[in-house]
């Protein structure tokens, strides 16, 4: 997020979160916001706290101690009117009747739920997850990758305000995952909120715009990959002094020197030419200057290495 943007009222909100089985503590003090249009990814090792964390938002487990609301609903204690704006997939492949079609699912889905689900809704999300040919068909003959489409069909169809998915892309070919990617991207450009849980990190990279890296039960960091996308690198032959005269501009949030490079992290492209123009008058020699890319998967190495 940028220096400038207005603070959102957070549609999922996690706060002082812990989770314990007996003696063992497996959630421990989590907060976290997820804004309307955000796509906020979960990672971290197996065993790490994710699918219980996950739980807990859908009010399918209980807190030790802490609250979650969805915007502004607490989960635990208001659980129908929190569940009526989420919509989730968690333990996936969801649980659907075999004996029935599709379609049929997705109605008694729809019943189920109570929400408003006019009458083209459901052809409509069976087409989204390119489905339709399957629609008319028992769910007994889907593959695994059939299944984990219907549950997000199931999880979109009341166009919910929160979108809740436990390990979306597993199971699915790399057509499948391309076009979980892009229903999740124009949910979020519609402002659903999106919190799904993942391994696949060079995957998310690509669209989520926040990911929190959980181990042991503790969310250890949290990376906003949109600040991280506007960053470059300028081969000069001073990286310390071009980085403290990059770092007063208001433009750049922040620059650090990487010799030979200084690093600096820019409002915009459009900075680019204007940060040039300043190393040339003040004598710094830039002989090239390319996108400084973020490696979420060496990032997460590192911390959850040391963490
Ligand atoms: N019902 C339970 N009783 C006791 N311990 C549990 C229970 N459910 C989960 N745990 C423990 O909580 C910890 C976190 O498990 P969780 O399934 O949330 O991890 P995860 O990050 O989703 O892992 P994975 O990436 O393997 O799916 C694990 O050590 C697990 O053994």
């Amino acid at each position: 997020m940028s220096k400038a943007s207005a603070p959102a009222f957070p549609a999922v909100e996690v706060r002082g979160l812990s989770k314990s089985y007996g003696r063992a503590n497996v959630l421990t003090d989590v907060f976290l916001n997820v804004i309307p249009g955000e796509v906020y990814a979960l990672t971290g090792p197996n065993g790490a706290g994710k699918t219980t964390l996950i739980r807990m938002l859908t009010g399918l487990a209980f807190p030790t101690r802490g609250e979650v609301r969805i915007m502004g609903v607490n989960v635990h204690t208001d659980g129908p009117r929190a569940r009526a704006l989420m919509g989730a997939v968690v333990e996936a492949p969801a649980k659907f009747y075999p004996q029935f079609t599709g379609t049929e699912n997705l109605k008694i889905h729809a019943s189920l739920t109570g929400a408003g689900v006019g009458p083209g809704r459901i052809s409509e999300v069976l087409a989204l997850l390119e489905l339709t040919s399957m629609g008319g068909r028992r769910v007994a003959e889907y593959s695994l990758g059939q299944r984990q489409r219907l549950g997000v069909a199931s999880a979109i169809l009341a166009e919910p305000k929160v979108l809740i998915l436990d390990e979306p892309t597993s199971g699915l070919d790399p057509l499948g995952i391309g076009l979980i990617h892009r229903i999740v991207t124009s949910l979020a450009t519609s402002g659903c909120a999106v919190i799904l849980s993942t391994h696949h990190l060079r995957e998310i990279a690509t669209y989520a715009h926040t990911v929190g890296i959980m181990t042991g039960g503790r969310l250890v960091d949290t990376v906003d990959l949109r600040s991280r996308t506007s960053a470059y690198r300028f081969r000069v032959d001073d990286p310390v002094g071009a980085a403290a005269l990059l770092e007063r501009q208001p433009y750049v949030r922040k620059a650090t020197p990487r010799p030979p490079y200084a690093v600096a992290q820019l409002g915009a492209q459009a900075n680019v030419p204007e940060a040039l123009r300043l190393l040339a008058n003040e004598d710094v020699a830039v002989y090239e200057v390319t996108p400084d890319h973020f490696d979420l998967y060496e990032y997460y190495r590192e911390r959850v290495e040391y963490a």
